[in-house]
């Protein structure tokens, strides 16, 4: 194993400048809701971050904030490593997976994984290679005709995040992208992503509700508090085991569960919790 592996930190990956800053970013709704409160939070190139926390403590109201897809009410997000563009986003820097994978059944899998470069002007010629690099990314390549309508859900998933990668963003936000899918697809996606974030050294925040996926995922841990949102907890997992199966059945992956399950426990206030 070398140094960068024990240290679980993805070849690759930069370490100089941190890649997004939110500092003391609040956001009120027009229907009074105060969603975040002085929010603070800093990402660096290379981090793998699950954002934790009860329903409605303002987790995808973070991840839309940093992707630009929501204001802020005060506060900042900077983008010191990347080149800003007029409407103070790096944009190209940044792809969003959602939970559903929000696919054109019109268009084939090519057709769909292809739409971020059509929008940008990429003639579909010149788009072919990245996009069938994304789906090869993904194990989708031999899929590329196919319809939405033929795929599984997990599949279809995996067409979400080709789509994703086909612009080759700096950083991937995924809003609980495999909440609806079945526990086996769902590992099995997880073994994907992970494998994605090692080989690319991109970086990744990814809101979920469960521990288990969390801990299996994250090489650190930001908990939320509700009413209103902000970060109650944040901490890195560390282990010198490569997430994987042999990871999921040792105790360095049992104690990290109870680690992250006693911190989002003290976020509720210690209300009941069911782990999932
Ligand atoms: N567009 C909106 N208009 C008004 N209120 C909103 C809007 N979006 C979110 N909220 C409110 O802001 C708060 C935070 O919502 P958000 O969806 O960010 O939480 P969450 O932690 O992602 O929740 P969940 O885990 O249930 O998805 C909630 O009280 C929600 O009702």
């Amino acid at each position: 194993m070398t140094d960068l592996q024990s240290l679980d930190i993805p070849p690759g990956s930069s370490h100089k400048r941190p890649l997004v800053v939110m500092r003391n970013v609040s956001k009120s709704f027009s229907s009074g809701t105060l969603a975040l409160s002085d929010m603070s939070l800093t990402v660096e190139g290379g981090e793998f971050v699950s954002l934790l926390g009860p329903s409605g403590c303002g987790k995808s109201t973070a991840l839309r904030i940093i992707a630009g897809l929501g204001d802020t009410t005060t506060g900042t997000i900077d983008w010191p490593a990347s080149r800003i563009n007029v409407r103070g986003l790096p944009e190209g820097d940044i792809s969003f997976v959602f939970q559903e994978p929000t696919l054109m059944p019109w268009q084939t899998v090519f057709g769909n994984v292809y739409l971020p470069l059509r929008l940008r002007g990429v003639s579909r010629a010149h788009a072919a290679d990245a996009i069938m690099t994304a789906l090869d990314t993904v194990g989708l390549k031999d899929f590329a005709k196919a319809y939405p309508r033929e795929l599984s859900g997990g599949m279809k998933m995996r067409v979400s995040i080709a789509r994703a990668l086909v612009t080759k963003p700096k950083l991937l936000l995924m809003d609980e992208p495999f909440a609806a899918l079945d526990e086996i697809t769902r590992q099995k996606l997880n073994d994907d992503v992970l494998k994605l974030w090692r080989d690319t050294g991109i970086t990744v925040i990814f809101v979920t509700h469960s521990v288990f996926e969390s801990a299996y995922l994250a090489n650190r841990i930001v908990v939320m508090k509700a009413r209103p949102g902000r970060v109650h907890a944040d901490f890195p997992l560390q282990t010198s085991l490569e997430r994987g199966p042999l990871y999921r059945a040792s105790e360095d992956y049992r104690a990290a569960c109870e680690k992250v399950s006693a911190a989002l426990l003290d976020a509720m206030g210690g209300e009941a919790m069911e782990m999932h």
